[in-house]
């Protein structure tokens, strides 16, 4: 089993200091968990070892033995692999053209290109990682994300000629899966380390960590706090390793009750009735149409064979509208809907708001306003003008939140509002949706984190192939009961396998 040992990792951003000092040692056959909250250092610290980010201060060593690293070529022949969670596959391919992406393609006499070669490079790579089940001539853009996760991981296999790397960096790898996706990649892990290779594992979730972690090194403002074995550590241990505090770790309680206005009304694919101050939730497997459903409400998707009445009025025409009339939206990718990284975070919070602010600029009052929600949303930044795409993720996803409360919304939607968001500012971000729901606004809420959904929840619309089957009282409904109504009734025996994501916490 080969040791890793990265030493003395530094990087400041124009004199700020992301990672200070920081050394990691990564051993083979062990899954070592990277953790702290938003803005703590560790994509910088990915990084640093994947050398796309030259270190201020860096040094490596194999087994003893200083490797180089000062570039991504250099990381690679290294033998270090990254997964991250951005599904970054080509949807428009087949799967064997997507594992096989950016490696020259196998040919016949130097000529053509050997496809039957390509289709079993790729099938023999996932086969590897107990994929076999996934169709190598398929399209990509068709699979479910977990089946894209895997043709990422089989991906680096392939390029390693199907010899296993030393280190494979999995960046958040469960975000974007349902349970049984992220048991699958689970499976995948232990097998890569079972053949000797270390796994360097970056979540936000404590269940996972310490469902399948060996060892768990925590981050705090870009500096080491502690590493150790995850055995014998408790939750608790180490949300307070992570945040220096006690963290809250339950949900408000709802105590208004639920308003007697109308506020929403949805007839056709869906049906139901929002009120103000309730918290619906909407569910389903991956995909089963959420989004969309979200989307009507603010002039998206209107081909949809739903209609939608809000605060009395038709649907709105187009999300400047939507804005205009109260409904704030949280969409669920924040990077290609969300966010213009180039601009300032207070761009980015008062854009849609810019309405009232009349016709000459306030710069003055758009920054004051801008600084008090990203302060309310424990943003960490240097300075209100700097382009959000220099913020980390989880502190980007609390600025789309920070835009999506400004202005006393009507309605709020939230389209996985806690995705990449660490544990003390998932908290806040609950107990900010139960202050707005007290104070009379409705809010639709989709989430594959079930006890989330149970946590915030009056209601759950359950979603089966975009179309509502039935709409369940979250009082007294667990995470299990809540996955079988996702499943057709023939397949309903899927939900027997325990899922360890879906019944966490
Ligand atoms: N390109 C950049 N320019 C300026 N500052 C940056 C840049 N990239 C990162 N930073 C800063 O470095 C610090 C560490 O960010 P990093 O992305 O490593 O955090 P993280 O632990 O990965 O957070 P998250 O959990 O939110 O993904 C943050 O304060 C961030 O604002």
């Amino acid at each position: 089993m080969h040791s890793l040992t990265f030493r003395q990792m530094s990087k400041a951003y124009g004199g700020v200091p992301a990672l200070s000092d920081v050394s990691l040692t990564l051993t083979g056959g062990r899954v070592h968990a990277l953790m702290g909250e938003n803005g703590a250092g560790k994509s910088t610290l990915i990084k640093l070892i994947a050398g796309v980010v030259g270190a201020d201060s860096l040094s490596v060593e194999k087994d003893g033995v200083p490797l180089p690293l000062a570039s991504a070529q250099d990381a690679h022949d290294a033998g270090f692999r990254f997964i991250h969670q951005e599904l970054n596959i080509v949807p428009q391919i087949s799967v064997a053209e997507n594992v096989l992406l950016g490696r020259p393609y196998p040919r016949r006499f130097g000529l053509a290109v050997d496809w039957p070669r390509v289709r079993a490079m790729a099938r023999e790579a996932l086969a590897f990682l107990g994929a076999a089940h996934i169709d190598v001539a398929g399209l990509a853009g068709d699979l479910p994300a977990g089946d894209k996760m895997l043709i990422k991981i089989a991906a680096a296999l392939v390029a390693d000629e199907g010899r296993q790397a030393d280190l494979y960096v999995l960046d958040e790898p469960t975000a974007a899966l349902t349970g049984e996706e992220s048991e699958m990649l689970f499976a995948v892990i232990a097998r890569l380390t079972a053949k000797g290779a270390a796994v360097l594992y970056v979540s936000h979730r404590i269940d996972e960590v310490m469902a399948i972690c060996d060892d768990v090194t925590v981050l705090r403002d870009g500096r080491h706090v502690s590493t150790g074995p995850v055995a014998g550590l408790s939750k608790d241990q180490i949300i307070h390793a992570m945040t220096g505090r006690d963290v809250q770790d339950a949900y408000p309680p709802r105590r208004h009750p639920i308003g007697a206005e109308v506020v929403a009304e949805v007839s056709g694919a869906a049906d139901f009735t929002l009120r103000a101050g309730e918290i619906l939730g909407v569910a389903g497997l991956a995909e089963a149409g959420q989004s969309q459903l979200l989307g009507l409400f603010m002039g998206l998707g209107r081909t949809h064979d739903t209609q939608v009445r809000v605060m009395g009025g038709p649907t709105p025409a187009t999300p400047a509208e939507a804005w205009a009339r109260g409904i704030a939206y949280l969409p669920r990718e924040r990077r290609a809907e969300g966010l213009m990284l180039d601009m300032s975070i207070r761009a980015n919070v008062v854009l849609p708001h810019l309405g009232r602010y009349g016709l000459r600029a306030k710069a003055g009052a758009e920054r004051r306003d801008a600084a008090a929600m990203s302060a309310k949303m424990r943003v960490k930044y240097d300075h209100i003008d700097q382009p959000v795409g220099q913020l980390s993720g989880g502190n980007q996803q609390k600025v789309v939140f920070a835009r999506a409360l400004y202005g006393q919304p009507k309605l709020l939607l939230l389209d996985e509002p806690t995705r990449g968001v660490d544990v003390g500012a998932k908290f806040d971000i609950y107990t900010t949706v139960r202050d707005l729901s007290a104070q009379g606004c409705a809010i639709i809420l989709t989430s594959s984190d079930l006890p989330e959904m149970l946590g915030m929840c009056d209601r759950i619309l359950v979603l089966q192939d975009g179309r509502q089957t039935e709409i369940l009282d979250t009082e007294g409904l667990t995470s299990a009961a809540l996955l079988t109504h996702f499943y057709p009734p023939e397949a309903a025996h899927l939900t027997q396998r325990p899922s360890m994501t879906s019944s966490a916490q």
